[in-house]
């Protein structure tokens, strides 16, 4: 069952301006996107900075007030930020990128970790204490940590301390908001598996915001692609790295560095190949304003932004 369910989702941004600031048009970060997510799975959402990713995320937790569209989560309508019940504000919780920024700096990782506890449970102080050292050792740090301050970690350290808070409520869904950029590339790979073992001990579902496409096929079980607020592609992790289809996938897909050397040459060719269809063929991918169309199913599994045809 699908655990989360977005349909035409819109967040649009005025734009103010003149003496009287008016609002003189608007930014669509996000423009009628559709997705769903199954129970236990991680979707990844992935594109340029501005892309809208972030925005999609935000308006799912109730972050960013929505233009349009609806959002189900477990079959219920949470559209509108009052129609968010407490159980669900727990049920979804977010991980953001820079750790160090979304943990306050002068309390100590015992109030960062208990603090969503405090705000949702009534806990004696030992109880809490008990849960903030299930916590650190669930996520694979010393019961000392618990005295410790935010700058006494390294930067994978931290973000384990981020996911511990994220999942003290037992939440369903994690949003996950490049969880990995800031950190140093050899500690993405140890905080991304140890997302994966948290995902499965707690059967946890993922919304896994990325710009890297890398990270991406190593996480997620289906992938979207977003250009300018819109979705361009959409399959399974087969469906967008085994046949991607439309221009703008494949250049993504041709810029991730191939670190086997051997293939340095075949990769140069294909990404020479890619530059020369984008230049070539931009027009048959985007529309006048250089958006893409809507989505036109290709197989039960794949959507691909491509004009209507007859
Ligand atoms: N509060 C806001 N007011 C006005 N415009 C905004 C606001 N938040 C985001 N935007 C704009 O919406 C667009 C999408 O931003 P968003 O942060 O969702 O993109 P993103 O793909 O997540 O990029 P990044 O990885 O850089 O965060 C951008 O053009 C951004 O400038």
């Amino acid at each position: 069952m699908a655990i989360l369910d977005v349909s035409g989702l819109k967040v649009h941004f005025p734009i103010k301006g003149g003496i009287f600031n008016r609002t003189i048009g608007h930014i669509k970060a996000v423009d009628d996107v559709s997705f769903s997510i199954e129970q236990g799975k991680t979707y990844g959402l992935v594109g340029e900075s501005g892309s809208g990713k972030s925005t999609t995320g935000r308006a799912i937790v109730g972050l960013e007030n929505i233009t349009a569209g609806k959002i189900l989560f477990e079959g219920e309508d949470i559209t509108s930020r009052e129609s968010k019940t407490k159980d669900m504000r727990k049920d979804i919780q977010m991980i953001f990128q820079d750790p160090y920024s979304s943990l306050n700096p002068r309390k100590r990782v015992r109030d960062i970790i208990a603090e969503p506890l405090r705000n949702y449970e009534k806990l004696t102080k030992n109880e809490e204490k008990q849960r903030v050292y299930e916590l650190l050792e669930l996520v694979g740090l010393n019961p000392e940590s618990i005295w410790k301050f935010p700058h006494q970690f390294s930067g994978g350290q931290r973000q384990r301390i981020g996911v511990a808070r994220a999942i003290a409520l037992k939440p369903k869904l994690i949003i996950a908001d490049e969880p990995v950029s800031a950190l140093d590339v050899s500690v993405q790979a140890q905080v991304l598996n140890f997302m994966q073992d948290i995902q499965k001990e707690l059967d946890l579902t993922y919304l896994f915001i990325s710009h890297d496409l890398g990270v991406v096929e190593h996480m997620c079980d289906e992938i979207a692609i977003m250009y300018r607020g819109r979705y361009v592609e959409q399959g399974t992790r087969e469906d967008i790295f085994e046949n991607p289809q439309h221009i703008y996938t494949k250049r993504l897909i041709a810029a991730i560095p191939d670190i086997n050397p051997r293939n340095r040459d075949a990769q140069y060719a294909f990404r020479q190949e890619v530059k020369r269809e984008y230049e070539n063929s931009f027009d048959d991918y985007f529309d006048a304003e250089g958006l893409a169309y809507n989505l036109q199913n290709i197989s039960a599994t794949h959507r691909v932004a491509l004009p209507e045809r007859g």
